[in-house]
């Protein structure tokens, strides 16, 4: 049994919380749409939370730093409150590489791979973990995938975190080859997902597809179809993340 509670999710056995990162106020509001009650502003240093139920939504800014600072500073929040979320969830808008992930659809990351953290030399890319640092990848729990791709009809594969939008042909062959299993790029999965492993929390991304990722043509974006695919798959995403929650927060 679930009930709705005023702070989160009353489960039989605990109250569960679940942070939702997007880029802007306008991917914040399409997920917010998804939700019954009206979302209220719980204002924090530097980051201004919309709660509805046991969703805290979160407009973290546009690129992988700000994403990752705005989600570090609510993760910290609720631990110092004694409240910690069990989930973020990275989710907006984005690329899809073609014929894949066409304009409309909904990819759901099973890896967030930073594409653009390294450096460049005569032979090419070279990854940030292949000069002895860091990461360029987190992996979102795989059972959470498979549930949240059946309940939406969403396609599975990797998303790319990229600084700069691609915006020729060649830069998309070039990222294709280096990540065969790419299905989409946008901007804030990476930061999310490394503030939220470093409090230890999963991680999932979930993008809806607003143009195709290749030569440059703002005006061809379909933005309002890609907030309403948002809007609808959130819909379905919660009884997923409620029962995932009781059953199984490790696989
Ligand atoms: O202008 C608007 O009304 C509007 C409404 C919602 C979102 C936007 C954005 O510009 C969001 C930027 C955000 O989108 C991701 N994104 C989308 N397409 C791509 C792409 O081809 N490559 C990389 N990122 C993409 C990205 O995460 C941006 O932060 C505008």
């Amino acid at each position: 049994m679930v009930l709705q509670a005023q702070e989160g999710l009353l489960t039989t056995s605990s109250v569960v919380r679940v942070l939702v990162a997007t880029a802007v106020p306008a991917e914040r509001d399409a997920v917010a749409g998804a939700f019954p009650a009206p979302p209220r502003e719980v204002r924090l240093p530097g980051v201004t939370l919309h709660r509805s139920g046991g969703y805290d939504l979160l407009a973290a800014g546009v690129g992988p730093a700000l994403a990752a600072a705005s989600t570090a500073t609510a993760l910290t929040a609720a631990a110092l409150e004694g409240t910690p979320y069990a989930l973020v969830v990275s989710a907006g808008i984005a690329g899809g590489f073609q014929p894949d992930a066409p304009v409309g659809s909904l990819v759901v990351a099973d890896d967030i791979t930073v594409a653009d953290l390294g450096a460049d030399t005569a032979d090419g890319f070279v990854p940030v973990t292949a000069l002895g640092f860091g990461t360029v990848s987190h992996r979102p729990p795989e059972s959470l995938v498979r549930d949240v791709v059946a309940a939406t009809g969403g396609r599975a594969g990797t998303v790319l975190t990229v600084s700069t939008v691609t915006g020729t042909a060649a830069r998309a062959a070039e990222l294709r080859a280096r990540h065969p299993h790419a299905l989409a790029e946008a901007m804030e999965g990476f930061g999310v997902a490394e503030a939220a492993a470093a409090h230890g929390v999963p991680v999932l991304e979930l993008r809806a597809v607003s143009n195709p990722v290749g030569p440059r043509d703002r005006a061809a974006w379909r933005i309002g179809d890609a907030l309403a695919a948002l809007t609808e798959a959130f819909g379905k995403l919660a009884p997923v993340l409620e029962g995932w929650n009781r059953h199984d927060r490790t696989h």
